[in-house]
């Protein structure tokens, strides 16, 4: 029972809602009538989804032997795959300052938030309050912060929860506790200003002319990371016009609801710095303190009108580029609502440009049995199946007749994905054409490790004789697109030597992040070194190489700098820093397979030695491993008090493709994931599996299939099958 039926909270009826999904993996949540729900039934991915039938019926088989328990657990996997797009929908929840974008893009337009999706949002939000202080933090399992506690309140209210519900008196308690909305760092001013809860003097400045200069000048924002280049655009063009919506009777008394002063009594202007104590992951610099007083100056007294009217005008043409590039998605949810109200005040509720970007924003909500949020992105269809085709390869679980239509589906929705048309020019962005993002074509962000991962399960079909009837369906020439561009976004200039960031090659110093105005994420301004996307670019260019001959060289010299990266990058004490997955069970995986295609192992380098036995040290008595959220936050191991599955996994992983010689030690970590195998072949969540910008977790819910089903299976490859006591909890 969830805390919302308990308080008696609206909820849906579940077997009406279906998840629509199409060809190049977009997801839409639709809900039916009665009559239209009877004619069209649910399909398993969906009921999966919404947990509808739970306890889930045993797999046919018990297992007797760890090659069984692999076969019922790819059974199960394959059978929540969606059939219409190949891929593996999730709810990619986690943070919680996605919704109020939809929220506050759907009030200021005054677009109505359909009534069914209105309900679950409301549902979801009651049923991740902080169970003590009714609170909101920054991610679900965050403690209450007054970003993550004013944002959801102010949502909850304008979906129409009222002020005297317990959520919103126990959340409002919380909020005044932390010091009411003051306290909220920028974005949460910014949202909070649209709205006319706070005045724009009370927001430091986040100026567009810094779009107009010339991009020769090495601070250019378009040299900045993707995301926060992409979220200042649209907000800068929105705080410098100081835009706000009409002060209606809800606002006025959610003015009354969200202070602790009478809202004519606050001095916004000198709380422009005023943070939460607990929000605050990454304090001001000086530097940034002193160009905000001067900015504050410069646009009272100093910026003359024209010059902010063209560099407005410029920020939304630049906008209306990325909204072309994106297929009207914007590169995610953040950025995708403040351009969504650009858009708006620029062309009107009719405007062809905001209407399309504002029915986008549709394919970002998801639904799952505590309701309905908004994702961190648009979806993972991409990496997701990337890992899906390679763990059931390695598995040897391709060759059975009864996975070969998933991996077909999988494979053609890869190869559908792959990007095709360049970016508009001018638009700042790289070369594309051959590249994979993250979630969707349409979204078209190149992701270095998504491309790499991509070409490399493309690459196992294609060189598989299963599969010879796909052959046709994929021309190899086009590898070579996504070879040119692995290969361009590896740093070789004056940056991180041989690494790979995460979207471009890094453009800018990383001292910029001395003016890093958002106070609740660490290194967001620029493209960093990433250990795992590294690894990932030698795993796809080392198997490209290994079957093609194009750029032969080029790939060797490419690998070699990288490897080079990669075992630089390790700590002293043999561990490795994960920045996207929790944490260094994470990134331990990546690098020893990287290595491992090398032919480094634990034999014959003291570098993959000193990785396994960081990792060997942190095994608890349970057999496996697990690590919390606290390691990425603090830089520092912090193991869980017991173990799970998904970073069990990717230890065993690991250690095997190390060929880490002493079998007991993996053994037990597999004797962890087997137990913990339910009946129906499926393992069930346990904690968040990756994260953002050191501070916000976020769940991967396709994880706990893959890396186990990977895991299994290499173990299998290396010692054989075995019998197993116990298959289920
Ligand atoms: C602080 C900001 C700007 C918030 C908006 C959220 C986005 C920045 C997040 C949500 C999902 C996210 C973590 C993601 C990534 C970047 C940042 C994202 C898009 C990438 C693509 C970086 C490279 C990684 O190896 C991997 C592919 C796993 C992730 C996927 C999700």
């Amino acid at each position: 029972m969830y805390y919302s039926d308990k308080l008696g909270i609206p909820k849906t009826d579940f077997s009406r809602w279906r998840l629509r999904t199409s060809e190049l993996g977009a997801q839409r949540w639709e809900y039916l009538s009665t009559e239209a729900s009877q004619k069209d039934p649910q399909n398993e991915c969906t009921k999966y989804l919404l947990n509808e039938i739970f306890p889930r019926p045993a797999a046919p088989t018990v297992p007797n032997t760890a090659s069984q328990a692999l076969d019922n657990a790819a059974t199960f996997f394959s059978g929540i795959q969606d059939h219409k797009s190949g891929t593996w929908p999730n709810q990619y929840k986690g943070p919680m300052f996605m919704s109020i974008g939809y929220v506050v893009a759907s009030y200021f337009t005054g677009m109505e938030i359909p009534e069914p999706t209105r309900k679950e949002m409301i549902r979801y939000l009651v049923n991740t309050a902080h169970p003590v202080d009714g609170g909101w933090g920054l991610h679900e399992k965050d403690k209450s912060t007054c970003f993550g506690t004013t944002m959801n309140y102010v949502v909850l209210r304008l979906l129409g929860l009222s002020d005297e519900h317990p959520v919103c008196v126990k959340a409002r308690k919380t909020l005044m506790r932390l010091g009411g909305a003051i306290g909220c760092p920028h974005w949460g001013k910014m949202w909070l200003a649209l709205l006319n809860l706070y005045k724009w003097e009370g927001v430091n400045p986040a100026p567009t002319e810094m779009f107009v200069l010339p991009y020769a000048v090495p601070i250019h924002p378009m040299r900045w990371w993707v995301h926060t280049r992409a979220i200042y655009l649209a907000a800068g063009y929105l705080a410098t016009s100081k835009i706000k919506c009409e002060l209606t009777p809800l606002l006025e008394q959610l003015r009354i609801e969200i202070f602790s002063k009478p809202f004519d009594m606050i001095n916004f202007s000198s709380n422009r710095n005023t943070v939460c104590g607990v929000d605050l992951y990454y304090p001001h610099s000086t530097l940034l303190n002193t160009l905000n007083w001067f900015m504050v100056k410069y646009e009272k007294f100093v910026r003359p009108k024209w010059l902010l009217d063209y560099s407005n005008k410029k920020a939304y043409e630049l906008l209306l580029m990325e909204m072309k590039n994106t297929s009207y998605l914007s590169i995610a949810p953040v950025s995708g609502a403040f351009t969504a109200i650009v858009l708006f005040v620029e062309q009107g509720a009719l405007g062809k440009d905001f209407k399309r970007s504002y029915d986008r924003m549709s394919e970002e909500l998801f639904m799952g049995p505590l309701g309905m949020t908004v994702m961190g992105t648009n979806g993972s269809q991409t990496w997701d199946s990337c890992f899906a085709i390679q763990s059931f390869f390695i598995s040897g679980l391709a060759k059975k007749p009864k996975y070969h239509d998933m991996i077909v589906r999988a494979f053609e929705f890869l190869v559908r994905s792959q990007f095709d048309t360049e970016c508009i020019p001018g638009s700042f962005r790289d070369k594309r054409i051959g590249a994979w993002p993250f979630s969707t074509k349409e979204q078209g962000y190149t992701v270095t490790d998504c491309t790499s991962e991509a070409m490399k399960a493309i690459l196992i079909v294609m060189n598989s004789n299963e599969f010879v009837d796909l052959h046709e369906k994929f021309d190899m020439k086009k590898l070579y697109d996504s070879i040119d561009v692995v290969l361009g976004l590896q740093n070789v200039g004056s940056f991180e030597f041989g690494s790979f960031a995460s979207y471009e090659c890094i453009k800018a110093t990383p001292l910029l992040e001395l003016i890093n105005p958002a106070e609740v994420f660490g290194n967001i301004m620029v493209e960093y070194p990433y250990v795992e996307c590294t690894d990932s670019s030698v795993l796809g260019l080392i198997y490209y190489s290994k079957c093609q001959k194009y750029r032969h060289d080029d790939i060797q010299l490419a690998v070699k700098r990288a490897i080079e990266y990669i075992m630089k990058a390790q700590n002293d004490d043999g561990s490795w820093y994960g920045s996207w997955g929790i944490c260094y069970t994470y990134a331990g995986m990546f690098a020893l397979e990287a290595l491992s295609q090398v032919g480094q192992s634990y034999e014959n380098s003291e570098v993959v030695r000193k990785g396994c036995d960081f990792l060997t040290a942190w095994q608890l008595n349970d057999g496996g491993w697990g690590e919390t959220m606290g390691a990425s936050e603090t830089h520092s191991y912090i193991s869980s008090r017991s173990s799970l599955v998904v970073q069990t996994s990717w230890v065993v992983i690991g250690l095997l493709l190390a060929e880490y010689p002493d079998q007991q030690v993996i053994r037990r970590g597999l004797d962890l994931i087997l137990r913990r195998q339910q009946k129906s072949g499926e393992w069930l969540y346990e904690s968040d599996e990756g994260v953002f910008n050191h501070s916000c977790a976020i769940e991967y819910p396709n994880y706990k299939f893959i890396f186990p089903i990977k895991a299994i299976g290499l173990y299998l490859n290396r010692y054989g099958d075995f019998s197993i006591l116990h298959a289920s909890s």
